[in-house]
């Protein structure tokens, strides 16, 4: 049977070339093709159906999650996929599983804390997944405190071994990914004691399980923390507890990138910075920035090809009702989301570029730009992550009350998302990095000239006085206008903060004080390197009829929905005045006209198949209603007519209701 596009008309009135868009959404014409063939490869596979995770009990659930893992494996190899196409193959079977922890966490921090001769050692066997890894730093007393991590690696100089051990119950890891059930190794944090004195903490590559059978070997405890929030979701993952009693490892287990500890016992600290030992999470962050535009565009996806087809009140001489997407409120809370998928997409590519740089500069002994590297992470990790949480579920109400059923992939995209504002550092905790990053650049303004992302800085001066130059609401299109206003705001904010932490004597019980206006300040400077960077890319040259015309109405709407939810920002640093705040609501209102005829193309460029969406109010075809309906009787309650428990439960109550009626 033919079938039927419900959505055809949408996508004819689409003013640009979607094809060119794609391109740029994949970041280039071989990232496209790449992903399209493997995003393909997975939804035609039925070994990767993912429709009935949310009905599962944990137990199949996992068992599961296994088999697909290992059927992932065994297609990576069988069809000798590259490093790149296997990690496209992972996300999207689209499943959280140790895998994500073996591949995302355990090499990473061997490739950057481990010498050459660990590496060597450790990275073939993890490449073939002989051994499986994860990362077993946070512990039941302490996550975002990592100097405050208990567990000790005593060095044992008789013997030339570390003994881990875990001294008190506050001390047992907990919440590593693939440490419950299925890791042998573990990269384990403790802290390292020679001699009697702690050097701090580094981490151990640590072997958990036997290979031969899975058991845990002497001295470890180790299991499940138990089941997590939502449905399916992230409970695929097997997050773990772990206890060490005395387990002996050889010293060469110790990752010595950082420091070492020789056979005679002696701690040697090598030229590169101490932070390197963090420098995993450092990676992961900007990984999870290049994720939340993925999370993102999903719901936003579903959210508005659900929209589209979708029809409430207004109907005029019995024609068809208004589709709920013309309504102004449902496009003001929509299309700022669909600009912020785009916008995530652009600055996670541009993080990539950073990391790359940082990593490239490390290895040549330059760690300047170390500093700046730490804080963008950490701040655009806090930024988009929240961001991201907070519009799935966004997306979820704005598809009503059909938004809340599992079968619309929203409630379980949300679950696995959500997380992601705490692991990988708190997002409060990490933007108070940010903002120690901000106080030390203004205390050294005129001793150390600020570059990169801070670079607006150096213009401080200007910036604490200029004056907005807008008078008409288009003025607001203008580049430079929308960036100095963000420059002022971030440079008076942090300013402001600096000015209030010099009435304390006590600078670290000043930052604690003036910690809430603090984060403001860090979420402003991460607010303008996010419109900064959407900005200098649409100064690139981007091929495609009318592709540049819809990215600069989606940035403006990023920057001016940005501008107007925080407008007391703007307003109360005397950045912008009440007229320039209502010019730029009038400019909004008119941009979120000109994305409406492209809103279902735009979201068609992210190119997501029907499989990995997992929604039937996001299908590509928008024939929502007769899914919804067929999969209703999808659902195991409907097995019977009659439900399970009826003689047991409800009869006798009805039975019971009659007999007080007759008394
Ligand atoms: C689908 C296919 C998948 C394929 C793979 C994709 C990969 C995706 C991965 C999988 C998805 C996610 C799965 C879930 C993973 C969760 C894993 C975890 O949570 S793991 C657990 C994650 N846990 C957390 O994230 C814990 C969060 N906590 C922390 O990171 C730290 O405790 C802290 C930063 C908050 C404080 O640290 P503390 O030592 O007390 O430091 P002070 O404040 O005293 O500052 C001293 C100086 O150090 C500086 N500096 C600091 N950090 C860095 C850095 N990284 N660098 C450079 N510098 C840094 C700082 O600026 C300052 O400089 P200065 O002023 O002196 O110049
Ligand atoms: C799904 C999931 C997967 C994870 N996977 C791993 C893993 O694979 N490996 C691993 O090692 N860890 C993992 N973690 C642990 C994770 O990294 C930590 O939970 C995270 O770093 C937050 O630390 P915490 O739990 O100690 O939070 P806490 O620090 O206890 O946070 C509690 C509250 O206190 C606030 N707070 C804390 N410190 C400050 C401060 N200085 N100033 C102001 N407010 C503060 C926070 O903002 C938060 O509101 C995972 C966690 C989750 C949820």
């Amino acid at each position: 049977m033919e079938r039927v596009d419900h959505l055809a008309h949408e996508r004819n009135k689409s003013e640009f070339d979607v094809d060119a868009m794609k391109i740029v959404w994949a970041g280039s014409p071989h990232a496209f093709e790449l992903s399209d063939r493997i995003s393909k490869l997975v939804a035609s596979d039925p070994g990767f159906r993912k429709d009935n995770r949310t009905m599962l009990s944990r137990k199949d659930l996992f068992k599961n999650t296994l088999r697909k893992a290992a059927y992932a494996w065994k297609t990576i190899v069988d069809l000798h996929l590259s490093e790149e196409e296997a990690a496209k193959l992972r996300f999207y079977v689209d499943e959280p599983a140790y895998t994500d922890l073996h591949w995302g966490m355990f090499v990473p921090a061997i490739k950057g804390q481990g010498t050459d001769e660990q590496q060597q050692k450790w990275l073939p066997l993890a490449y073939k997944m002989q051994i499986i890894g994860c990362y077993a730093q946070t512990e039941l007393g302490h996550g975002s405190n990592v100097q405050g991590l208990e567990t000790t690696a005593t060095f044992d100089p008789q013997t030339d071994e570390f003994i881990i051990h875990s001294p008190t119950l506050t001390s047992s890891k907990w919440w590593p990914g693939g440490l419950g059930k299925v890791a042998t190794h573990a990269i384990a944090y403790a802290r390292l004691i020679v001699g009697g004195r702690d050097y701090g903490v580094n981490g151990f590559i640590v072997q958990l399980r036997s290979l031969e059978d899975h058991s845990p070997l002497p001295g470890i405890t180790v299991g499940d923390i138990g089941m997590k929030f939502g449905n399916g979701a992230y409970n695929t993952m097997d997050n773990g507890v772990l206890q060490f009693d005395h387990v002996r490892i050889p010293r060469d287990q110790m990752l010595m990138r950082v420091s070492q500890v020789t056979r005679e016992g002696k701690y040697k600290q090598s030229d590169v910075p101490r932070q390197l030992v963090y420098g995993t999470m450092v990676y992961v962050r900007q990984t999870i920035v290049a994720d939340a535009s993925c999370a993102l565009s999903r719901a936003v996806c579903i959210a508005t090809r659900y929209s589209a087809v979708r029809r409430q009140f207004g109907s005029q001489n019995g024609g068809p009702e208004t589709q709920v997407i013309d309504y102004k409120t449902q496009q003001s809370r929509l299309f700022p989301l669909l600009a912020s998928a785009y916008a995530f997409r652009f600055i996670g590519e541009w993080l990539k570029w950073l990391y790359t740089d940082v990593t490239q500069r490390l290895q040549a002994n330059d760690f300047s730009t170390l500093p700046e590297a730490h804080a963008c992470t950490a701040g655009l990790k806090s930024l988009t992550t929240t961001a991201t949480a907070d519009g799935i579920e966004e997306c979820r109400k704005l598809c009503g009350g059909h938004g809340y059923l599992c079968s619309s992939g929203l409630p379980e995209l949300f679950a696995v998302y959500v997380p992601a504002c705490t692991y990988e550092g708190d997002n409060t905790v990490l933007l108070l990095q940010v903002a120690r990053f901000l106080m030390k650049t203004v205390s050294q303004l005129g001793v150390k000239k600020p570059v990169g992302t801070i670079g607006y800085m150096t213009r401080v001066d200007h910036l604490m006085q200029c004056r907005c130059g807008v008078q008409r609401a288009e003025d607001w299109l203008n580049p430079s206008a929308l960036l100095e206003a963000f420059e002022a705001r971030a440079a008076r904010m942090s300013v402001a903060c600096a000015q209030n932490l010099s009435n304390f004597d006590n600078p670290e019980e000043g930052f604690a004080e003036l910690s809430a206006d603090l984060v403001e300040a860090a979420v402003a400077h991460c607010q303008l390197i996010i419109v900064s960077k959407f900005i200098e890319k649409l100064q690139q040259e981007i091929p495609g009829k009318g592709v540049k015309q819809q990215l600069e109405v989606l940035c403006n709407i990023y920057t001016l929905f940005l501008l107007h939810k925080h407008q007391g920002d703007f307003l109360s640093t005397g950045c912008i005045t009440p007229k320039h705040a209502s010019l730029a609501n009038d400019q909004l209102r008119s941009l979120y006209s000109q994305v409406r005829p492209n809103a279902i193309a735009l979201v068609d460029a992210f190119n997501y198949t029907d499989h990995f969406l997992g929604s039937i109010l996001g299908c590509y075809d928008g024939n929502v209603y007769p899914k919804l309906y067929e999969a209703a009787w999808e659902d195991p309650l409907n097995d019977s007519v009659v439900p399970d428990g009826y003689h047991q439960y409800i009869r006798p109550l009805l039975k019971q209701q009659i007999r007080t009626a007759r008394l």
